[in-house]
């Protein structure tokens, strides 16, 4: 790159803000036609996608990456399948954009109504799982948003094939080229551009893990979506049913490790621990999961159990370790939950309906839920159809960010000459 980092993000800035006026009024099947234009563009170019993603992989191999974090960089047939089908679905879900709503008559003679409009433009840091370039691209694409999208170090081949077929869809529906654009460098210096160009950029969704969302924090003169790490947790209620608790523990855990909303720590009441803790310990060593666990949990499990730390109580391991600690009560549950959590996803699993209700109003986190699995916490699962991510900021969006959540409101007045009086 020849340009300097601040001049090439500022290109790319002033190019997605006049993308972004054109997106904002292009109609539902041009958008559309792009989504599936370059699901066509992604089937046909397999060959250099995986050539691509397979320069991505020998990196990552070479560089001692974690095996967890290879295997979500890899573009394997199955994810160029999903890739292609998450497009198409995208494209077949309601437009939210032009959507009045609301309107009504009131004394004055006006009408007044909300309209459902884009945002703008949307800069997206996320991590080094090239699907989520197509996730973001399509979803901003049919909320009509221009974005900006700066994907992990990792992928940058893989992103840079996916990015050469969203722009062949684009072209063929004739939308500017600037409606998505995959940012080519990994220099972090354009983050910092990226996260402090207010006049170019409405909004920026972090997905990462501390680290980067320390950065933003301090360093962000744009509105932040935070999408941010999960340390989710189980607790298994004295009036659990047991094997509902041993089916969701398990799934939550070992169904896959990576995701943000994998269970990080489970917490068990002492008066169902002897039942429950030993026969689900046999399914995590049979899975290869590592435990820790507190005093109580090590008496009970024997010696393999790990003594855990304070630090395993903040641990998002996104890995095949789990923290385990036995509580005397609900109040103790909850209290753990929202000192340690992330305020992300947490489960009671319980027949009693007054604990059900006790923690779903005491937890403080973006999904709570009753006997259910914290693996469920995600956009496709909830009906929106796709996801951003997961939000853990409490403004503008909670919890998984579908179609709806890159958009906002504004007020539409109808008057005939009407003035105020
Ligand atoms: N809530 C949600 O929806 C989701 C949350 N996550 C969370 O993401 C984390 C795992 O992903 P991981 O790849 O480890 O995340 P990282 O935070 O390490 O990386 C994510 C992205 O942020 C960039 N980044 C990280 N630190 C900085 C920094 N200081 N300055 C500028 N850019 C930075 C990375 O760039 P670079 O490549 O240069 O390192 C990468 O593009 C987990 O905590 C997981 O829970 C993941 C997916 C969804
Ligand atoms: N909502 C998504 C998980 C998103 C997520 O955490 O992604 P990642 O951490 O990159 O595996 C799902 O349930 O598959």
């Amino acid at each position: 790159m020849t340009e300097s980092v601040h001049d090439y993000m500022t290109r790319l800035g002033q190019a997605a803000r006049q993308a972004s006026r054109v997106l904002a009024r292009a109609s539902t099947a041009q958008k559309n036609r792009a989504l599936h234009a370059a699901a066509d563009a992604l089937d046909a170019a397999r060959t250099e996608l995986t050539a691509a993603n397979e320069l991505d992989l020998a990196a990552a191999r070479a560089s001692g990456l974690e095996p967890a974090m290879v295997d979500r960089l890899a573009l394997t047939p199955k994810v160029i399948d999903s890739m292609i089908e998450g497009l198409r679905q995208v494209a077949t879900l309601p437009d939210p954009i032009g959507e009045i709503q609301g309107m009504r008559y009131l004394p004055s003679g006006i009408q007044v109504g909300k309209m459902r409009v884009p945002l703008g433009v949307i800069g997206i840091i996320y991590e080094s799982r090239p699907n989520v370039t197509i996730d973001a691209a399509s979803l901003c694409l049919k909320s009509g948003n221009a974005t900006i999208l700066r994907g992990g170090s990792e992928a940058i081949h893989s992103n840079q094939a996916i990015a050469r077929c969203i722009q062949q869809g684009l072209a063929e529906a004739d939308l500017p080229a600037a409606a998505v654009q995959v940012v080519e460098t990994t220099d972090r210096a354009a983050v910092g551009e990226l996260i402090t160009m207010p006049e170019y950029v409405d909004v920026i969704v972090p997905r990462g893990g501390k680290g980067l969302i320390e950065r933003i924090s301090r360093d962000a003169k744009v509105p932040v979506i935070k999408h941010l790490d999960g340390v989710c947790h189980v607790y298994v209620d004295v009036a659990a049913d047991l094997d509902k608790a041993i089916r969701v523990c398990d799934n939550a855990k070992t169904q896959r490790y990576s995701p943000c909303n994998a269970m990080e720590t489970l917490l068990v009441h002492q008066a169902v621990a002897a039942r429950v803790l030993p026969p689900l310990a046999a399914i995590y060593r049979d899975k290869g999961v590592e435990l820790r666990g507190d005093a109580a949990t090590r008496e009970l499990l024997g010696g393999d159990v790990l003594e855990a730390s304070e630090d395993d109580w903040f641990a998002e391991y996104n890995a095949p370790i789990l923290a385990i600690r036995i509580v005397d009560s609900l109040e103790a549950a909850i209290e753990h939950i929202n000192h340690y959590g992330s305020q992300h996803t947490d489960s009671i699993i319980t027949e009693n309906f007054s604990d059900a209700r006790r923690f779903l109003t005491e937890v403080d986190s973006s999904s709570v839920m009753v006997n259910a699995s914290t693996r469920f916490a995600d956009g496709f699962e909830y009906g929106l159809g796709a996801e951003i991510g997961i939000s853990t900021d409490k403004l503008h969006a909670r919890g998984p960010v579908g179609l709806e959540g890159l958009t906002s409101e504004k007020y539409v007045v109808f008057g005939d000459g009407h003035i105020r009086t």
